[in-house]
């Protein structure tokens, strides 16, 4: 089996032995699976030899672009020298030791440790245990309530998916485990109303606060958000919520967990997002950007007072057989040489962010859209068939986004939708001229979407 296989072959096996994630295999059966096949800098190419931008990063994680060979030859050299060794048992190894120094170097404030996983979702269990470990060897083991919000993403474990307010993930075997709750999201555009976006974004952080005293102080231990909603379709909070979470996880003394899978590592134009949005946060979970997704590498940063915290309880009674993996921290540490060296995240907030910002808001003219906001790179549209109204299409939710989805791979992009909100994160190497065509690509796609609805009656 290989990639010269007729694409129908592919598919049919694929489609018989294997299970994809967030997807109807009856559906993916029926229309065969797109064979991706190679990739360099911001370009897919399919089976079939078509070319198609790759606006979002993969899932959000290509932040330095395909085909780069010092990852390839970084992976190559520590699989040579020493391709697995693990870090429990008093055991460690150069690349993560090295890698752990860069980190502690590249946070914020005093986030000077990690805790090693494979994936987003693995840090944000991590972090579970993490933050009730450290309250109960505070002398307050009934501080373990954790506040996170409804629509945020944190991944698909039981605790990540229990993390997340995704009502599709715990209809299906992810119960939101005990002692989480949620509390509404930040997302004016959809649930803003006749408030400003200021009254909006203070309104909701203060049900943080209401939560708290509802729940009883002693009893919350953490708050976890997204600096900005990734995969709940890009929402970007009202400039006055930030600073009201901060301060109410500041007065009531509740750890407050950035969510940095994907804000991390340049994309929002700061090395987090949580700068970007002026967060102080005492963990911050990361994955994706940490390899730019050449090798599966997730994490946990967490502050000095929490990690003398754990050290002075003994022993933490947590851990994977690949935390700290050595060809992942290998490839993780060029991969930041990359991103340091490049300045691909001054670019981001000095040059291609700002272009990003000018080039995508031309699209507010097209008559779908209500909505076209981006940071960094980054960026969102929001569908709607009265901007005026912000009002949303008649039947399905993400009917339309779907169809314009379509259409973009037929136009060669790759742009994901979310509901009726068109979603891009594109990798930190794209050019003005590529973003000239990104847009273009989006327009078209949009105009053909605009046109079938016409047609259909539907708009
Ligand atoms: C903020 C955040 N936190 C945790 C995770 C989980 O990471 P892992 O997947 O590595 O366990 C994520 C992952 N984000 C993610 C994953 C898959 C698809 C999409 C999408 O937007 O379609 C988004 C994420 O976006």
């Amino acid at each position: 089996i290989t990639n010269h296989m007729p694409t129908k072959e592919l598919q049919a096996l694929d489609a018989a032995h294997h299970i994809h994630p967030f997807t109807d295999a009856n559906e993916l059966a029926e229309s065969g699976a797109r064979i991706i096949t190679r990739a360099e800098g911001v370009t897919l190419t399919d089976s079939e030899g078509n070319q198609i931008m790759d606006a979002m990063s993969g899932l959000w994680c290509v932040n330095i672009g395909y085909g780069r060979q010092e990852l390839v030859d970084a992976a190559a050299r520590q699989m040579q020298e020493l391709p697995f060794y693990n870090t429990f048992f008093m055991t460690s190894h150069v690349p993560v030791i090295a890698l752990s120094a860069k980190l502690a170097e590249l946070a914020p404030g005093t986030l000077n440790h990690v805790f090693y996983s494979s994936s987003g979702s693995e840090a944000n269990d991590t972090n579970i245990r993490i933050v009730r470990h450290y309250w109960a060897s505070k002398g307050k083991p009934e501080k373990t309530v954790m506040i996170a919000r409804k629509n945020g993403y944190h991944g698909s474990t039981l605790g990540g998916g229990s993390l997340g307010g995704m009502a599709p993930m715990h209809s299906q075997g992810v119960p939101v485990i005990p002692g989480i709750v949620h509390i509404d999201q930040p997302h004016w555009w959809n649930e803003g109303g006749d408030m400003t976006p200021e009254e909006f974004g203070l309104e909701r952080a203060r049900q943080l606060e209401a939560k708290i005293l509802e729940l009883g102080e002693d009893n919350v231990a953490a708050f976890i958000g997204e600096p900005i909603q990734g995969a709940g379709g890009v929402v970007i909070p009202p400039s006055t919520y930030w600073p009201e979470i901060q301060r109410i996880c500041d007065k009531y003394e509740i750890l407050l967990i950035a969510d940095e899978v994907i804000c991390g590592f340049g994309r929002t134009g700061s090395w987090f997002g949580s700068q970007t949005m002026g967060i102080r946060p005492d963990i911050m979970t990361i994955a994706k950007g940490l390899t730019s997704g050449y090798i599966p590498m997730g994490g946990s940063l967490v502050s000095d007072e929490i990690a003398n915290t754990l050290a002075a309880a003994g022993d933490f009674n947590h851990g994977y057989t690949y935390s700290g993996h050595p060809v992942a921290a290998a490839v993780a540490l060029e991969n930041l040489r990359i991103l340091q060296e490049e300045k691909l995240v001054e670019r981001v907030h000095d040059d291609v962010g700002p272009y990003l910002a000018k080039q995508w808001a031309t699209l507010l003219d097209h008559p779908l859209v209500g909505e076209a906001n981006s940071v960094g790179l980054m960026g969102t549209l929001a569908l709607t068939p009265g901007k005026a109204k912000r009002a949303k299409f008649a039947g399905k939710e993400g009917a339309v986004g779907l169809r314009c989805r379509t259409r973009c791979f037929a136009n060669g992009l790759v742009m994901r939708h979310v509901g009726d909100r068109m979603i891009i994160a594109p990798p930190l190497v794209i050019t003005h001229a590529e973003i000239d065509t990104l847009v273009e690509r989006a327009r078209k796609s949009l105009d053909e979407t605009y046109e079938g609805l016409l047609k259909d009656g539907l708009f």
